[in-house]
């Protein structure tokens, strides 16, 4: 059941155009992230949900309440949202406990008990209550702010870049306990950050944007392994994008005949592969190429290859470290799976520089 519809939602800021015509609907408990790179939309988005600022068009409606229609809208402390930003937020003068009791009209033992069961909810120790945000960790100080936002039990919880402060492993778990704790609660939320494998596995629905309008929405897995296009493929993870003839329901290329996942398309088209569909080996079947350079990066290596009819466009492919690749000499590369069929017009991405196959 759709809980919150954007239609048709437009923002300009002087001559820049930040939102051009989004549509969009959101799921009643579902966590949605949207994604795109810097520029895109995306706060701007997260700012008229959450009422901070109006569109210039379109209609913003949640739970059945028109939130804004044109420039008319419910100011943002009426709109029962919640949101966390990339900082926090937190007031640094309040102790712990006073941040999370925050504005909040209750007697002062209901909102000590209130306190106790947030801060258990999210994790936080008792003794932290009294000391003040300076004296917690970034992933703690990131509970605080989202125990206060839920304190208002909100509809909507939306999160701009929370998690962006966090170091790697902190980052993970104290988005997998915020995600966790968002479902337990059932509170529909809405994620924005630019980093798609934070995305990915948020989300349980993922909205790309990009240059002010939804490039493509749906759930991670079918985002990542269906694009329409090279700029939604190349955003969600690393692509190998090559031009194809398709004809029988096979792709055939430069990596040889490979079944093609729409099979009633013919003519000329790009296809996409993920880098773990590819292997490279020495001695194995496949397509022989050459190994032009290899980048070491720990775990997996990216090597720079020279594929038979493909030599003035090296692809760049990420391997396992191990699979023993050294440059100057040739190997093979055999495919697994389908290659996904790029929608016509969907081309590599205006600007973007590079070899493809790394995003
Ligand atoms: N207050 C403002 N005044 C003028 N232009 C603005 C304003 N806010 C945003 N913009 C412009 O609107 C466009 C969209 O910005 P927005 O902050 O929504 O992008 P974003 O996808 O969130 O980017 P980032 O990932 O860098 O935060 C950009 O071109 C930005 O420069």
């Amino acid at each position: 059941m759709t809980f919150l519809t954007i239609a048709a939602v437009s923002k300009r800021y002087g001559p820049v155009v930040a939102l051009d015509g989004v549509t969009l609907h959101i799921a009643a408990g579902g966590r949605t992230a949207v994604v795109g790179p810097s520029g895109s939309g995306k706060t701007t988005l997260l700012r008229l949900l959450a009422g901070f600022d109006t569109p210039h068009s379109g209609r913003i409606t949640m739970d059945g309440r028109v939130l804004a229609d044109g420039t008319s809208a419910i100011p943002a402390h009426r709109r029962d949202i919640g949101v966390v930003m990339q900082d926090g937020a937190l007031f640094p003068h309040l102790s712990v406990a006073d941040n999370i009791a925050f504005g909040l009209c209750e007697s002062a033992s209901r909102k000590t008990s209130l306190v106790h069961e947030l801060s258990d909810l999210v994790g936080l120790e008792r003794a932290m209550l009294e000391r003040k945000p300076d004296a917690l960790s970034g992933g703690q100080q990131q509970r605080v702010a989202l125990a206060r936002a839920l304190a208002r039990r909100p509809k909507l919880m939306l999160l701009d870049e929370p998690f962006s402060a966090l170091d790697t492993g902190l980052r993970a778990s104290t988005r997998k306990a915020v995600a966790a704790l968002l479902q337990s609660a059932g509170v529909t939320t809405v994620l924005v950050t630019h980093d798609q494998a934070e995305a990915l596995s948020f989300a349980d629905h993922v909205a790309v944007m990009g240059s002010g309008r939804i490039l493509q929405a749906g759930p991670p897995r079918e985002l990542y392994l269906r694009p329409r296009s090279a700029t939604v493929a190349t955003f969600l993870g690393e692509a190998l994008i090559l031009p194809a003839a398709l004809s029988g329901g096979k792709a055939h290329c430069a990596l040889g005949d490979i079944e093609a996942d729409t099979p009633s398309r013919a003519g000329r088209a790009d296809i996409m592969l993920r880098p773990e569909q590819v292997s490279l080996s020495l001695h194995g079947p496949g397509t022989a190429c050459r190994i032009l350079d290899v980048e070491f990066a720990g775990a997996t290596s990216i090597a720079t290859l020279a594929i038979r009819g493909l030599e003035n466009s090296p692809i760049a492919l990420r391997q396992p470290s191990d699979a023993g690749m050294v440059a100057g000499t040739v190997a093979r590369l055999a495919v697994s799976g389908p290659a996904h069929v790029l929608e016509a017009g969907g081309g590599m991405p205006a600007g973007e520089g590079g070899l493809p196959g790394i995003a």
